[in-house]
């Protein structure tokens, strides 16, 4: 549960460490990656016998499945190479591992062949790793296609071939995994937009490399160790002051409900007193299924917050334009989402008080809110979602989480982060204001803003796999029973780290 954050490297940063590690590589790096290969080959057929089928592409990811074979076949596993490049034009490790694996007495086909009758017994992509340069055409999409549509375990050795390492996009075609065996750290493209869905359980193996030896982690994977510290039960003598006055600002006409949610998602976070100022002057005076609400008018909330969001159903009319001229330069920390985020990316003005401002700010934008607020598109930001963050945590001055498959964290320092908990049920209504809710309630309650951006996007995911594992969803999940499982989650967390960690960790 509280195991170590994992670094995350772009391919630049994996270069780097090969190219640091390799003059005391002995054995070599492709070596070490094509022994480990083998033997996450041997789990994955402990039981299914048969033949193993190793694709090898015209680089060195093609030299880690020729390694790859050799191991296999030195263990007696019946193996079958298909190479899809020209020896003369291989790498001088990989032609090296080809010629190997000659000498050890293997063969390798050209064309890809028809399965045996009763199935290959595992597929293994080596065609293309972190040097893919451009999309796949033919004949590697036919190749992609053919091993795609084969039964049983499919393996990719480092990432995906066809998958982009740094950003997670399918160039052109890419292989469909049911595991992959990542090497020295993890790709920030196995974490993110399609790479999960074609990565499969991902697992990396060092090849006895210590990555953050050699060069600072660039990212990191999301995990509860980061904020554990803060992880703490409540003391006996403290009262509701204690836990701090969170401001909700939207539910315009029409969207009362995207407030409501994300002043539910507050309280149950622990909140101590959560306003919610209504838009919409016809909405209710009373949340009756969650009274502990209190519903004001907005310019009431705006002087009752120590802690302010704004955005959940905020309407893009004139009033709420007027509300964020008057949110904006107060000195407490803001949590900005949905039309606050278009209100600014439309107004030029109220982007310079955003991006002026003294207090803390926290924006969480979906791709297409980010491409608004970039003068982009979602397209481009999802070509680029670490890229795209990373530009806006630098032009607002502000932690921006952005949401999506692998949701982004990233802080104006240049320092970034990947959550991988949650599920496809969460795209569903309500679940951006869910988030806001609970964000905003970690802040009322004091945590440091970092500490609880990352906390807040980490529990949203987890609560949502919490009701997944229990039946409940992932299809037709609802925002509202991720806040009653984000509180479980969120106070499981609190026992587990008051439980003494065991002598050998
Ligand atoms: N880093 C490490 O520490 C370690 C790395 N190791 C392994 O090395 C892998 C990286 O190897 P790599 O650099 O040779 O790149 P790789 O992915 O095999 O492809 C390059 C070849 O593909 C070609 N090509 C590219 N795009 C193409 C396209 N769209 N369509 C067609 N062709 C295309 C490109 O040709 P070109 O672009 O020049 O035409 C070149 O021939 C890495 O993922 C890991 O598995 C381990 O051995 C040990 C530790
Ligand atoms: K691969």
């Amino acid at each position: 549960m509280f195991s170590p954050p994992e670094p995350i490297y772009t391919v630049s940063g994996i270069r780097a460490i090969e190219e640091r590690a390799k003059p005391q590589a002995d054995p070599t790096l492709m070596e070490r990656a094509g022994r480990v290969a083998a033997e996450e080959a041997v789990r994955l057929t402990m039981d299914r016998p048969g033949t193993v089928l190793i694709a090898c592409g015209p680089g060195n990811n093609g030299g880690d499945g020729f390694v790859m074979a050799r191991r296999l076949l030195q263990a007696r596993r019946p193996v079958v190479v298909a190479f899809a490049g020209k020896t003369e034009r291989l790498p001088a490790d990989a032609r090296a591992a080809l010629e190997a694996w000659h000498e050890a007495g293997g063969e390798t086909l050209s064309e890809l062949p028809d399965p045996p009758a009763e199935g290959w017994a595992l597929v293994v992509d080596a065609l293309f790793g972190i040097g893919l340069q451009r999309p796949l055409e033919a004949p590697y999409t036919n190749w992609i296609d053919t091993l795609n549509a084969l039964p049983g375990p499919r393996l990719a050795i480092d990432i995906p071939s066809g998958l982009d390492a740094n950003t997670g996009r399918s160039l052109g075609r890419a292989f469909r995994a049911t595991h992959t065996l990542s090497f020295i750290a993890l790709k920030p493209g196995l974490l993110t937009l399609d790479g999960p869905d074609h990565a499969g359980a991902v697992t990396v193996r060092t090849l006895d490399v210590d990555p953050e030896a050699l060069l600072p982690a660039e990212g990191q994977r999301l995990r509860p160790s980061m904020f554990r510290e803060h992880l703490v039960p409540r003391p006996f003598n403290t009262h509701k002051g204690s836990f701090g006055d969170a401001g909700i600002i939207g539910g315009a006409n029409g969207m009362n409900g995207a407030a409501l949610l994300a002043g539910r998602a507050a309280l149950k976070l622990g909140a101590g007193r959560i306003f919610v100022g209504m838009m919409d002057r016809d909405a209710p005076a009373v949340d009756l299924m969650q009274p502990e609400l209190m519903l004001r008018a907005p310019a009431v909330v705006l002087d009752a917050a120590g802690v302010l969001a704004l955005g959940p159903g905020l309407g893009l009319a004139d009033e709420a334009r007027r509300m964020m001229e008057r949110a904006l330069p107060l000195d407490i920390p803001l949590i900005l989402d949905a039309d606050a985020l278009n209100l600014i990316a439309e107004d030029h003005r109220l982007e310079q008080i955003c991006a002026g401002r003294r207090a803390a700010t926290i924006l969480t934008p979906h791709p297409a809110e980010a491409g608004r607020l970039l003068g982009s598109d979602a397209a481009s930001v999802q070509a680029d979602r670490l890229g795209a963050a990373a530009g806006l945590a630098r032009r607002f001055n502000a932690l921006i989480a952005l949401k999506g498959c692998g949701t982004v964290v990233a802080a104006p320092d240049e320092r970034w982060w990947i959550n991988c908990t949650g599920h496809p049920g969460m795209a569903t209504a309500g679940m951006g204001d869910v988030l806001t809710g609970l964000v905003t309630a970690l802040i009322a309650q004091h945590w440091p803003l970092e500490s609880a951006l990352i906390a807040a996007v980490h529990l949203h995911g987890a609560a949502a796999d919490r009701l997944a594992r229990e039946g409940v969803g992932p299809i037709g999940l609802t925002s509202g029973e991720v806040i009653d499982a984000a509180r479980a989650v969120f106070n499981a967390w609190i026992v587990q780290a008051a439980t003494p960690l065991p002598e050998s960790a």
